[in-house]
C-alpha cells in the first residue's frame, strides 16, 4: 500500500483530504468522515491476521498479529433455531476455529489499524476511555508493539485490563464512577499536548477495523448476508458494517443490496431502539431514564453508553435507514439464556454482549422478524475467555492512578503530562 491508497472525505461537504489523524471534517461539519479507498475491489493480502484486508484499513504498514475476525456456518445453533443460513462471525479466542483474539473481543479489531495509524500519522499517545474492553484490546496491542496508551476507566473495570504478555507502556487510570464519568475524565486528560484521542466512531481506523467482521462474512459466504445482527452501545460496529456493506457492494462480486442491520440493546438500557423506533435521530433524557438504575441491571455493561454516534450524520441512525434496518432488545434474562444454549450448541463461552445479540436473535426469530432461509450474520464480537484463562497469561495491570472525589486534579494532570514527555 502507498500513501496514496486512500483519502479521507466529508459525507456533507464533500471535502476530500489527506489523513492527518483528523477525526472530524475540516469544515467542521457534524458527520463521521470516512475513508475512501483507491481499490475498488477487496484482494486480500498475504499480511497477518486482519491486515488481509489491508486495502480497506486506513494504514500503510501492518503489525506481526494472529487477530482476525472467522466466520462459519452454524449448524447447531441454526438448528436449534429453525435457521437455514446462519453464518457466525466470530472475534475472540477459540484455536480450534483459528480464532486468536487474545483480548477476547472484536475491540482488537479497532485497536490494531488504530495503533498503526496513529504512529504512521502523528506522533503522539494514544488515549482510550473504555467500559474495559476496548481499554484492554489496546492494553493488548500496547503489550505486543511497546507502543504507550493511557487507559481511563471505571474503578469497577480495573480487573478488566490485563494483558496476554507482560505490558510496560501502560498509564491505567480508574475513576471511582461510569463508563461517561471516564469518558468525560479522557476528554480532560486529552486537553494535554502529546494525547491523542482514539476519538470512538469518528475514528476511521476503529470502523473500518470492526467493518472486517462484514467482509470476513462476506467472503465466506461469497456473498453479502441478508441480515447484520449485533449487541450495540455506541453502535459503531454497525455503522462499520454499513461502510463495509457498501464498499462490497461496489465491489460488484457480492451482490447489489446491503444487509439490513439488527442491532440490539440490553433492556432495560436501550436509548437507541426508544429513539429509533419513535423514528428520531434525536436521543432525549427521557430515553435514558434513572440510567444508573438502568446500567445496574444490565448483563453486558459494555453496552451502556449514554452517548453515542446516534444522530451524527453517517451515524447509527443514518445506517439504519440506509439499510431498512432494526433495532430491538434483549432482557438480561434473556441474554443470560441465550448464551448458555450458544455454548451448548456451538461450544465455546461468549462475552455478555454477544449474548445479548444471541437473545436478539432468538427474540427475532420467535417474532417472524427473521425468516429461515435468510443469509443471517450473527456478529459474535467476544467471546472464549475460559479459554484464555486455562491456556494463556492473564497478566492484571495495578492502575497507575485512583481518581476520586478527593484527587488532586492538577496533580494528576501533572504526573500525566511527564508520563506522556517521556514517548514525545
Ligand atoms: C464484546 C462487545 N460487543 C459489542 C460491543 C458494542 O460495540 P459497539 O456498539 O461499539 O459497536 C462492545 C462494546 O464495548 C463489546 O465490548
Amino acid at each position: 500500500m502507498n500513501s496514496d491508497s486512500y483519502h479521507l472525505v466529508c459525507p456533507i461537504c464533500g471535502t476530500r483530504f489527506d489523513d492527518a489523524y483528523q477525526l472530524t471534517c475540516p469544515s467542521r461539519c457534524n458527520a463521521l468522515i470516512r475513508a475512501e479507498y483507491s481499490a475498488r475491489q477487496l484482494t486480500i493480502r498475504d499480511l497477518p491476521g486482519m491486515f488481509r484486508y489491508s486495502d480497506w484499513l486506513p494504514v500503510k504498514g501492518h503489525l506481526a498479529t494472529k487477530s482476525a475476525p472467522i466466520c462459519y456456518q452454524s449448524s447447531g445453533l441454526a438448528n436449534e433455531l429453525g435457521l437455514n443460513n446462519l453464518w457466525i462471525a466470530f472475534a475472540g479466542y477459540w484455536p480450534e476455529r483459528q480464532a486468536y483474539v487474545t483480548s477476547g473481543s472484536f475491540k482488537e479489531f479497532e485497536a490494531l489499524p488504530t495503533m498503526v495509524r496513529l504512529a504512521e500519522r502523528a506522533k503522539g499517545v494514544i488515549l482510550v476511555a473504555s467500559a474495559g474492553n476496548t481499554g484492554r484490546a489496546f492494553a493488548e496491542v500496547s503489550s505486543k508493539i511497546a507502543k504507550p496508551v493511557i487507559i481511563v476507566v471505571p474503578a469497577k473495570a480495573r480487573e478488566r485490563i490485563w494483558t496476554s504478555t507482560p505490558a510496560e507502556h501502560i498509564l491505567l487510570v480508574t475513576v471511582d464512577g461510569d463508563y461517561t464519568d471516564a469518558i468525560n475524565l479522557g476528554n480532560q486528560l486529552c486537553t494535554l499536548p502529546g494525547i491523542y484521542p482514539e476519538g470512538g466512531a469518528k475514528n476511521i481506523a476503529r470502523r473500518d477495523g470492526m467493518g472486517t467482521m462484514m467482509l470476513e462474512g462476506a467472503m465466506t459466504i461469497r456473498h453479502l448476508p441478508d441480515w447484520y445482527i449485533q449487541a450495540v452501545g455506541s453502535g459503531t460496529g454497525g455503522i462499520a458494517a454499513w461502510e463495509a456493506s457498501m464498499r462490497l457492494v461496489a465491489d460488484g462480486r457480492f451482490g447489489s443490496d446491503l444487509p439490513r442491520l439488527l442491532l440490539i440493546q440490553n433492556d432495560p438500557f436501550t436509548p437507541m431502539v426508544h429513539a429509533f423506533q419513535e423514528g428520531r435521530r434525536d436521543i432525549t433524557l427521557d430515553d435514558i431514564k434513572n440510567p444508573e438504575d438502568a446500567i445496574s441491571k444490565v448483563h453486558a455493561d459494555v453496552l451502556t453508553n449514554r452517548a453515542p454516534p446516534y444522530g451524527i450524520s453517517g451515524g447509527v441512525y443514518d445506517a439504519l435507514v440506509a439499510t431498512n434496518g432494526i433495532m430491538t432488545t434483549a432482557t438480561t434474562d434473556e441474554a443470560i439464556k441465550a448464551g448458555d444454549l450458544f455454548r451448548k450448541t456451538e461450544g465455546i463461552d461468549l462475552d455478555p454482549a454477544a449474548a445479548v445479540c444471541v437473545g436478539g436473535l432468538i427474540n427475532a426469530v420467535k417474532s417472524g422478524v427473521i425468516k429461515s432461509d435468510e443469509k443471517i450474520l450473527l456478529a459474535i464480537t467476544g467471546g472464549g475467555y475460559e479459554r484464555i484463562q486455562r491456556e494463556l497469561s492473564m497478566h492484571i495491570h495495578a492502575p497507575d492512578f485512583e481518581v476520586d472525589q478527593n484527587t488532586d486534579n492538577e496533580e494528576l494532570m501533572n504526573s500525566v503530562r511527564e508520563w506522556v514527555s517521556r514517548y514525545v
